[in-house]
């Protein structure tokens, strides 16, 4: 098989164990390609945010091989655990700003790892570094907000900045881990708009958690279905169809299941 490209993910025979004994993935094979959109979609505890958080090395796994692009994933090395995360970055529910900080200041902490600890200490950041950071603002079309408060923003407009921040980043690979769960759905659809054209944009290899399966249909190429800790549906969208995702959850759809409209 030829090199992959730096975006590209590949799991062989991936298990997590955590340390209590509760098996988290069993026998994951997946291979994500540069560039591709997927979300995965699972009932509660079906392993969805396990599965992302071995990409970083959030959750270390415990036998099989994981790759991202031609570097192999390797939990016990914090030296190669810190280059890793520089080139995939990550997006919470729950945000994660600094809220007493500006914008701009959370936008260039994305920039860390590119910046000697002593200038990031004393928020001295060359012009370029600035420079990264405003246009990564404007990407999400918030580039007016720079100068205030992150606590004093929407939650939308807050997510907005975390994207800001990982674009910073100039990341190979984007993980969001339940993005929009937090706000409400005409929000949730702006965000994920952005992750979307952000993707295409830029060719950023993106995974996103949704529970929400409109939103998964939409917006997703390829949705990858979990229960219990295993990939039981993988497929291009126009195949992830109620009667497949209902084999995924085991049971029937309901409208909760589908919710999530913008109207
Ligand atoms: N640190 C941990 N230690 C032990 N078990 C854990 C840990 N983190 C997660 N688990 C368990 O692993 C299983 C999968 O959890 P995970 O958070 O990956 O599911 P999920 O599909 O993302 O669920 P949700 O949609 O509710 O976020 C769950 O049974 C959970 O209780």
């Amino acid at each position: 098989m030829s090199e992959p490209r730096p975006g590209t993910i590949v799991f062989e025979a991936v298990d997590v164990v955590y340390p209590g004994g509760y098996q988290g993935l069993t026998e994951v094979d997946l291979r994500i390609e540069q560039g591709e959109f997927v979300v995965i979609v699972g009932l509660s505890g079906a392993g969805k945010s396990t599965l992302i958080r071995t990409i970083n090395g959030l959750v270390p796994y415990t036998s099989g091989r994981l790759s991202v692009g031609s570097e192999v994933v390797d939990p016990h090395s914090r030296r190669r655990l810190r280059r890793l995360r520089s080139r995939v970055g990550m997006i919470f529910q729950s945000f994660n700003l600094v809220s007493r900080i500006s914008v701009l200041h959370n936008v260039l902490v994305g920039r860390s790892s590119q910046t000697p600890t002593w200038r990031s200490l004393l928020g001295w950041y060359r012009a370029a570094d600035q420079e990264i950071a405003f246009q990564s603002l404007e990407r999400v079309g918030i580039v007016e907000k720079a100068y205030v408060r992150a606590s004093s923003l929407s939650g939308g407009q807050q997510q907005r900045v975390a994207i800001a921040r990982v674009l910073a980043q100039d990341p190979q690979v984007i993980l969001a881990d339940e993005p929009v769960a937090s706000l409400d759905p005409p929000t949730a659809h702006q965000v994920l708009q952005d992750l979307r054209r952000i993707n295409r944009e830029l060719g950023i290899t993106t995974i996103v958690n949704l529970h929400h399966l409109d939103m998964a249909r939409r917006y997703a190429d390829r949705v990858i279905g979990m229960r219990a800790g295993r990939i039981v549906f993988d497929g291009p969208v126009a195949e992830a169809d109620d009667a497949a995702i209902e084999e995924v959850y085991q049971r029937s759809l309901t409208a909760q299941d589908v919710a999530g409209d913008p109207e």
